[in-house]
């Protein structure tokens, strides 16, 4: 397929039935015949065609269209952006500015038709013009997507990512129901979609535009973790977000509800609306559970206590009550939860589990919804621990970016046992996922810590199972002897009782440092993080020590200490090489966390020896080098798998000196440093303290303003999550369907 650009100069042929179009299309080289189907072609307009040049018996050569791309000749705005977004290799804002300023409109025609021309701007010789056609060519796609949304207000990033996610397909896509964006785009919201819907000329009152917006609104719902919102908050959210009045709305959610779009559900007398997958997601999960946990075992013809007292003398431990119960309810059940927190031994009653079953040939699985929680938990147990999207064995549908899991109800795991560590952190559709792949007979035991954060996706799986109290739950509530000397542990139990902590006691692992202004409280930890804190605790200051704090944005949110971090951590030297990305310089040396999961990169060691695929969200790793000429960034993730970032997927990872609690969930390190400071009241929360401090094995420091501490203990509002797990489990127990 070959491609031109130009002006449509001329219309000699068209068919109104069929659109067939015979048009001049003239560029600065010269003036051609296109012909094809290009029903909505108008004089004056610029074209991109993409198709095939044939030799017409009577007419000669023409240029047979496939398909074209309107460019908006007016858009100068927006050729400036994609010249100087960094994407042409050999331009920048200012090189960007003289060569518009030079050829106007026509200059993506020039880059495209006469380059050399290119030379006539000042400092662009002819090396530079090379350089100039090659990116031109390999972003040519890309152009055309900013070139069409930068008028917009849409950065040339996020049309990179609107680029990656469409591809070819971006700009009908977006022609054609621009609100995709917003649900499909993190960053893009409903009032940009809804700009560009306008400017297309959809109607403010369209059933196409409310729908879209109701369907926006449920989405954002889930960011907040509901699984479902009740009607009358629904109808709230969205006439605030389309300005139109309730009864359209109201008609609207009905219509949609007819199109299969969403679900409603009546519950007491109120309306619940769901999207469709979070309905399915959490009946099947309401069900499977309750079907696994109906089974009946007779396969362990076991004397238990004995059993367990083999493991005991093995690893010379005495079970205490609870977790002996633990023990014996995964032996006999269909489905177990064993819950407690730091120190409370869920980690040796897993290890006692897996033990027993394993003595008497029964096949134990394990998993985590996290990598880096799998690798504690493979760590801990000494047996290969896998995340829930790999025991699954996830895979991608060909010709979409939809995630598939191979195992289902169709194809279960096989196993006996499954065991799956830190269930917190697992959404409703992820547990659903993981239930329809468990064939009955299987038991599956589910161990976490409900006090922690929820899960990030939607739902409170954890605690509504265990607060339904339809499933057999074992609480483990004795710390440990040897965990009682841990003031990690004991605090960590104090915050959850909403007691005041036990801070500062002499050669303990538990400090608070009283600093109350921001610039005190930066300073306070660039020093510790620094200086004292390897100096007196023998610690890296790269590898085990983390801070994280609660928010984002401010003097002390995760961008702003990192950036002030990195100048003390790794600072620029003379043959350390780094590359400045919008707002952010990436280093080599640099400490960075990947922020999604991926689970098709690649990686590789350095004598190329072993390579394997998939980088997870919460992976930190260090920049290890950056190739300017290739436009890669390679980081360093586990000492040893090297992975390569193309300079447009950088998005994938962020600086990690410092990072959020939210991050930080699953994830374990020697040393935590938390600045406690002011933040948004749902950020002042008990939690959200617990979660961070439960992350240190050694050291907590915080550092900041004692009242912001006590606040935080004292506030154990969780921020409430519409799901309805917890009531539908009960519904089953109080209708009389649960066997026993
Ligand atoms: N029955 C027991 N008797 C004595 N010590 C125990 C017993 N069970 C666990 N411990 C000890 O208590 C400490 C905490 O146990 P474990 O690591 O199993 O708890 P955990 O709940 O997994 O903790 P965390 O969530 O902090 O990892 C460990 O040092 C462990 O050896």
């Amino acid at each position: 397929m070959e491609r031109i650009e130009g002006m449509v100069s001329d219309i000699v042929f068209k068919n109104e039935d069929n659109g067939y179009t015979i048009a001049h299309l003239a560029n600065e080289k010269d003036e051609v015949v296109i012909v094809g189907c290009m029903p909505t072609l108008s004089v004056g307009e610029s074209i991109e065609v993409e198709g095939k040049w044939i030799n017409h018996k009577i007419y000669g050569a023409q240029f047979e269209v496939n398909q074209f791309i309107p460019i908006t000749p007016s858009s100068l705005e927006g050729i400036y952006v994609y010249l100087s977004s960094g994407m042409i290799h050999g331009i920048g804002e200012k090189m960007a500015k003289r060569i518009i300023d030079k050829f106007g409109v026509n200059t993506l025609d020039i880059i495209q038709s006469t380059p050399e021309r290119l030379e006539e701007v000042e400092g662009i010789g002819d090396r530079k013009v090379k350089q100039i056609v090659k990116s031109y060519e390999e972003n040519r796609e890309l152009r055309n997507v900013i070139i069409e949304l930068s008028p917009y207000g849409i950065t040339p990033n996020y049309c990179l990512k609107i680029y990656k996610k469409y591809k070819s397909k971006a700009i009908e896509i977006i022609n054609k129901n621009p609100y995709k964006l917003a649900s499909d785009i993190r960053g893009i919201g409903f009032k940009i979609a809804d700009d560009i819907a306008s400017k297309i000329g959809i109607d403010k009152y369209s059933k196409d535009r409310v729908g879209q917006g109701i369907l926006f609104a449920l989405n954002q719902s889930l960011g907040s973790g509901h699984t479902y919102l009740p009607k009358n908050i629904l109808i709230q959210d969205s006439v605030k977000l389309l300005e139109v009045e309730p009864g359209i709305v109201d008609e609207c959610i009905m219509d949609l509800a007819y199109d299969q779009k969403i679900h409603i559900e009546k519950m007491n007398g109120e309306h619940l609306v769901y999207l469709i997958p979070y309905y399915m997601a959490e009946n099947g999960v309401c069900k499977q559970i309750i079907k696994l946990s109906q089974c009946e075992f007779d396969d362990l013809n076991i004397d238990i206590e004995k059993e367990i007292r083999i493991v005991e003398n093995e690893e010379n431990i005495k079970l205490a009550q609870n977790q002996i119960i633990a023990v014996k309810e995964a032996m006999n059940s269909g489905v177990v939860v064993v819950t407690g927190g730091p120190g409370t031994g869920k980690t040796t009653t897993i290890n006692t589990i897996i033990k027993v079953f394993e003595n008497n040939d029964k096949e134990v699985l394990l998993a985590a919804p996290t990598g880096r929680a799998a690798k504690r938990m493979a760590e801990t147990s000494s047996k290969e621990a896998k995340t829930i999207h790999r025991l699954l064995e996830m895979g991608y549908a060909t010709d979409s970016e939809e995630l598939l899991f191979l195992k289902n109800e169709e194809d279960p795991i096989k196993a006996d046992v499954v065991i799956v560590d830190e269930v917190s952190m697992v959404d409703i559709l992820l547990m659903y996922n993981l239930l329809r792949a468990i064939k009955h007979g299987t038991r599956v035991i589910l161990v976490g810590d409900s006090d922690q954060l929820p899960s990030v996706g939607a739902g409170n799986v954890l605690k509504d199972i265990i607060d339904s109290n339809v499933i057999n739950v074992v609480r483990l509530n004795e710390i440990f002897r040897q965990a009682q000397e841990s003031m990690i542990v004991v605090n960590a139990h104090r915050i959850n009782h909403g007691e005041p902590l036990f801070l500062n006691s002499k050669g303990k692992d538990f400090f608070f440092l009283k600093k109350t202004s921001n610039e005190d409280v930066l300073n306070e930890i660039i020093g510790l993080v620094n200086e004292r804190l390897p100096k007196f605790y023998n610690v890296d200051k790269m590898k085990d020590i983390q801070i994280l704090a609660s928010m984002r944005k401010g003097d002390l949110g995760v961008t702003n200490l990192n950036s002030e971090l990195q100048k003390y951590l790794n600072k620029p030297e003379k043959f350390k090489v780094e590359e400045k990305f919008q707002n952010r310089i990436l280093r080599v040396g640099d400490k960075v966390m990947q922020v999604k999961n991926n689970y098709t990169k690649k990686w590789e060691n350095e004598d190329q020896s072993d390579s394997g695929e998939g980088i997870y969200n919460g992976d930190i790793g260090y920049i290890y080098h950056i190739d300017k000429d290739k436009r890669n960034v390679y980081v360093l993730f586990d000492q040893v798998k090297i992975v390569s970032y193309k300079y447009d997927e950088l998005d994938e990872i962020d600086h990690s000196f410092c990072t959020t609690i939210h991050k930080s969930q699953g994830s374990e390190f020697p040393v935590v440093v938390i600045p406690i400071t002011w933040a948004p009241p749902m950020l002042l929360s008990r939690n959200l303290l617990y979660t961070a401090v439960t992350r240190a094995k050694k050291l907590v420091v915080l550092v900041g303003d004692v009242r912001y501490l006590e606040h935080m203990i004292k506030n154990n509002r969780t921020n409430e999550r519409y799901s309805n797990l917890g009531y539908k489990l009960n519904k089953f127990k109080q209708e009389g369907l649960l066997l026993k």
